[in-house]
C-alpha cells in the first residue's frame, strides 16, 4: 500500500493529537446528556472507534450506511441511504461522526432527513474538513484537521475499498486511479 502513497498528510500521531482533542470537546459540551453518536460508514469507522475511546462518559453509538463515491474519486451526487439507525433520534442528542466532508453532499442527506426525526440536537464532528469542493452549505460543528484539495485515503478513507488500513491519512498518487 505504501508504495501508492504520494505523500503523508497526517502522521498517526497527529491523528491521535487531533482525537485527544475532539473527545475532550465532546466529553464536555455532552457531559450528561448521553449522546448518540451516529458513525456513517464505512469511511468514520475508525475515527469513531478511537474518539469514543476519549470520553469517559457513557454514549451509545448507531450505524448509518450511506454512499455517493461508488468507486470513483469525485462523488456521483447521488446520496443512497444503505442502512438507516437501529434507535428511535426522538428527544436525543445526536452527533454525526464522519471521517471527512469534501462536496457536503452527504452531510447535507443526512441532515435533510433528520430535520423531521424530531431529535433533540444533531451536530457533526468530522476528522478532516476538505473545503475546496464544497457543493453543499455544511458547518462541522467539530472539525480535527483540514486538508489540502487533493484525494486522500487512509485511517477508514477509501480509494475502491482499499487502503482504509493504512494507520496515517495520505494522498493517493494520481496514477493509481488515473
Ligand atoms: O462530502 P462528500 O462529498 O459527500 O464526501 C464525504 C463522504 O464520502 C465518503 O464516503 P463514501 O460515500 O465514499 O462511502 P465510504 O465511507 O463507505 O467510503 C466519506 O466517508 C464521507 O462519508
Ligand atoms: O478525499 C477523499 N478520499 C476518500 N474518500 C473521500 N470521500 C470524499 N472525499 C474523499
Ligand atoms: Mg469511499
Amino acid at each position: 500500500m505504501d508504495q501508492d502513497i504520494q505523500e503523508i498528510l497526517f502522521t498517526p500521531a497527529e491523528i491521535a493529537a487531533a482525537n485527544q482533542k475532539l473527545g475532550q470537546q465532546l466529553a464536555r459540551d455532552y457531559h450528561g446528556k448521553n449522546p448518540l453518536f451516529v458513525c456513517v460508514l464505512k469511511g468514520a469507522i475508525l475515527f469513531l472507534t478511537d474518539l469514543v475511546r476519549q470520553i469517559p462518559e457513557s454514549v451509545e453509538i448507531d450505524f448509518m450506511d450511506v454512499s455517493s463515491y461508488h468507486g470513483k474519486t469525485t462523488s456521483s451526487g447521488e446520496v443512497k441511504i444503505l442502512k438507516d439507525l437501529d434507535v428511535s433520534v426522538a428527544g436525543r442528542d445526536v452527533v454525526f461522526v464522519e471521517d471527512i466532508i469534501d462536496t457536503g453532499k452527504t452531510l447535507k442527506a443526512l441532515m435533510d432527513l433528520f430535520a423531521s426525526r424530531k431529535a433533540k440536537s444533531v451536530k457533526i464532528v468530522s476528522l478532516v474538513d476538505k473545503p475546496a469542493h464544497r457543493e453543499q452549505v455544511v458547518q462541522a460543528d467539530y472539525i480535527g484537521l483540514t486538508c489540502p484539495d487533493k484525494f486522500i485515503v487512509g485511517y477508514g478513507m477509501d480509494y475502491q475499498e482499499n487502503y482504509r488500513n493504512l494507520p496515517y491519512i495520505g494522498v493517493l498518487k494520481s496514477e493509481v486511479y488515473l
